[in-house]
């Protein structure tokens, strides 16, 4: 087959990342270094005096996990992948016979996710450039709100004025909220910004915010306001965790409502809230999306399944095509279940205070995942194959129907018997007695159950694609202060390290069915939580052992210094120039150094301690939804880049005695040194600690402010300070006596 412009040749093509051996002689470089690390510590181990040959063997198995996880990292840098669509041939070969997608948008809560947030979300999918007779987008409310409801019938009035505004003058991105509010948005051809039609359609969009918006302050919908049927689905007794199925279909190509300004089709747009009893447990988003994926086989059952959360909007009208490209490409599509678009984030600041961006992840790592067979499902901004979602083992001979869910193979029903017969299908009971959540669908009864999800769909033999094109796929919303940010770590590390203690570990039962690299990958993260012991490890004890003024690390004269020096400036110079290669500033860099080592001592060791606590039934599993709003003062640190603390949480505890010890350490350990005249000799032998115990000062500058001397409102609470303080004394003077 020929290459190029034709319509010939493939609808992907992949290519390997550039400077690859480089790479490896860098990483077997760093190979020898950590062998002779570890033949140190082995042929070194001391006598028994102080407690020394005990923090010895503490060392000595930190670094054995490190080198264990140094190796296990390596496959997500051995070989990263990249790949091109052609959307021309797409569009040559398939015509109007495109298959049907199904867009599912999940939200659970009208307070920390605004319902004006979730409806430019639903807008931005409904206007992808895509033919709407094949485009059903869906929204599950698991809060039951008919606040949401209102603000999704207004987006559903709202849709007829914008789609067809956002086709004829191509805009991106397509969610009305980030293109008249977000800078991203720079209108490249005829300045639109600047036209009639623009302001007119800006003041529309306002009006209807600012009526979602006084709405939801209410708290109810005024009765003048409840135009549709639909709000008579909604009584007082009902509550969020207490009411019926209840299912709309707002838009339907039957209806003749369905048509926007120019009297083209609109996509199909259904409500969905799940019934909710006190007494059933509802399996948090994994239960949210079985419930769609059984609702929508009843109203539109197409093979192909978008899947966003309510705060990641569409950023590119173009990405439905894209991921068709993978799936219905002739010779590598028929094996491939899903297709995952990176999570970037558009309210990250300039220097990333709390490396929330994963730049690093999503530039490197996904890809280098992908290299192995399929990168992971991470819940958002992914395109699955309907049948390797519910649970469908790959086989050679399947053949997809594609046609399936397309207007000549549909019943032609109306809207209120859709909405019928599958209102039972999102009822508590009907998974009681099936597979749903075991086999079928969304894997239950893990806090990410995105990525455990994707793992079976890996072991049943499909493999999936990771694409990140120029223009972003998608962009959501990243935590805006530290507590949400370590929380939301913690949930991940926690549910990761489940799996990783599940049967379906990849690293211990993984490798027959996936590759040992793809076992590695997932181990990555699988193991966060574990890397909580060795760092803490590593932070407490070398500085109190300078406190003491026992060396634990060679001298500096002897040639066992070289490998310790070497490993140290070649990692962080490499992790330096990885993260400016993807995008971070040199700030940025030195403050995601900072973030990685307060989610190993707080979220990880948080995750690790819980699947203990779990392992004898004392905690249960729990979702706790990341906050996406944000305003006055908070906002304003945020952008000031100023760490907000505020919260009395025993997480900073942690932090703030971690910090105060190093820092008394540093101190005492270098006044020591200083008067007992021991400066050249000390420095010899503790100046690995030395410089350790300072680096750890360093990145906790803005602690010490916070704890001490900043006095606004994100400042730490006393009460923090106060058992920071009474901690890392304790720890000081123990060290001592
Ligand atoms: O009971 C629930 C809880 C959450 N959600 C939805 O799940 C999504 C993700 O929740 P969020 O609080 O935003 O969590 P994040 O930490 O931002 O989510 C990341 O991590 C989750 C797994 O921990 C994945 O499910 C998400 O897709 C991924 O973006 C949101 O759309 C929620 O509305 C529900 O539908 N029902
Ligand atoms: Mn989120």
């Amino acid at each position: 087959m020929e290459e190029g412009t034709g319509t010939g040749g493939p609808l992907f093509q992949t290519y390997g990342a550039k400077g690859r051996t480089v790479y490896k002689i860098y990483a077997s470089f760093i190979l020898m270094c950590i062998l002779s690390i570890l033949s140190y510590r082995l042929t070194h181990i001391p006598d028994e005096q102080d407690g020394v040959r005990w923090a010895w063997m503490a060392m000595l198995s930190s670094e054995l996990w490190f080198s264990f996880y140094w190796i296990i990292t390596q496959s997500a840098r051995w070989n990263p992948i990249y790949h091109q669509t052609f959307k021309h041939r797409l569009s040559q070969r398939h015509g109007n016979e495109l298959p049907c997608v199904d867009v599912f948008v999940c939200t659970a809560d009208p307070v920390a996710e605004p319902p004006s947030l979730v409806v430019s979300t639903v807008l931005s999918v409904m206007a992808y450039d895509y033919p709407s007779e094949k485009l059903s987008v869906y929204l599950s409310d698991d809060a039951g709100s008919e606040l949401t409801f209102y603000a999704l019938w207004e987006a559903c009035k709202f849709s007829k004025y914008w789609l067809p505004f956002c086709k004829k003058f191509e805009v991106e991105p397509r969610s009305p909220g980030a293109c008249f509010f977000k800078q991203s948005f720079h209108s490249s051809s005829n300045n639109l910004s600047t036209t009639k039609e623009w302001s007119k359609m800006k003041d529309m969009y306002e009006e209807m915010i600012n009526r979602i918006e006084f709405v939801v302050r209410q708290g109810k919908v005024p009765q003048e306001l409840k135009q549709h049927q639909g709000f008579s689905k909604w009584s007082s007794e009902m509550t969020s965790r207490n009411h019926d199925a209840i299912i709309q279909i707002l838009i339907d190509e039957k209806d003749e409502n369905s048509v926007d300004l120019d009297g083209n089709l609109l996509p199909r747009l259904v409500y969905m809230a799940r019934e909710k009893r006190p007494q059933h447990h509802h399996n948090f988003k994994a239960g949210a999306m079985n419930a769609l994926l059984r609702v929508s086989s009843e109203i539109s059952n197409s093979p192909i399944i978008l899947n966003v959360d309510c705060d990641m909007y569409s950023n590119n009208s173009q990405s439905i095509r894209d991921a068709l490209c993978f799936f219905l490409d002739e010779e590598k599509g028929h094996d491939i279940g899903f297709i995952q678009y990176p999570q970037y984030f558009d309210n990250i600041t300039k220097n990333d205070l709390y490396a929330t961006s994963f730049n690093v992840i999503n530039e490197v790592e996904l890809c280098g995942l992908d290299s192995w067979g399929g990168t992971l499902y991470i819940g958002t901004g992914c395109f699955h194959r309907r049948e390797a979602l519910k649970g469908r083992k790959y086989s050679k001979d399947y053949i997809e129907d594609w046609k399936r869910g397309s207007l000549d193979k549909r019943r032609v029903e109306s809207p209120s018997v859709l909405e019928d017969r599958a209102k039972p299908l999102a009822s508590c009971t009907y998974e009681h007695n099936t597979l749903w959540g075991k086999e079928i669908g969304l894997r239950y009864g893990c806090a990410v159950e995105d990525i455990l999800t994707g793992l079976t769909i890996h072991y049943n033999g499909w493999k999936s694609r990771y694409f990140n094109p120029q223009r972003r796929g998608f962009l959501g919303l990243a935590p805006t202060a530290l507590e949400p940010s370590l929380v939301q770590f913690k949930r991940w590390s926690e549910g990761h390290f489940q799996i990783f203690l599940s049967k379906y570990s990849p690293l211990l039962f993984g490798h027959q069915k996936i590759k040992l690299g793809l076992c590695m990958g997932y181990s990555i993260y699988n193991l966060w939580a574990l890397n909580s012991f060795p760092t803490l490890t590593y932070i407490l004890i070398p500085p109190l052992f300078l406190l003491k003024g026992i060396s634990l690390f060679p001298k500096v004269s002897t040639a066992w210094f070289l490998p310790f020096a070497l490993v140290f400036i070649a990692k962080q110079a490499y992790s330096l120039i990885e993260a400016l290669y993807c995008g971070d500033t040199f700030m940025g860099w030195w403050n995601s150094q900072r973030m990685w080592v307060f989610r190993r001592i707080t979220s990880f060791l948080y995750g690790a301690v819980d699947n203990i606590f779990k392992l004898f039934g004392v905690s249960k599993l729990a979702f706790t939804i990341t906050e996406k709003v944000n305003d006055g003062d908070a906002l304003k640190q945020y952008e000031q880049e100023v760490m907000e603390f505020h919260s009395a949480s025993p997480m900073f505890v942690i932090i703030g005695t971690v910090a105060l010890l190093n820092a008394f350490c540093l101190v005492g350990g270098v006044m020591r040194m200083v008067n007992m005249n021991k400066g050249a000799a000390g420095m010899d032998a503790l100046l690995i600690q030395v410089v350790l115990c300072g680096v750890v000062v360093a990145i906790n500058v803005p602690i010490y402010e916070g704890l001490f001397l900043r006095k606004d409102k994100g400042c730490m609470p006393s009460s923090v300070t106060f058992a920071s303080l009474g901690a890392a004394m304790l720890a000081c003077l123990l060290t001592l006596v």
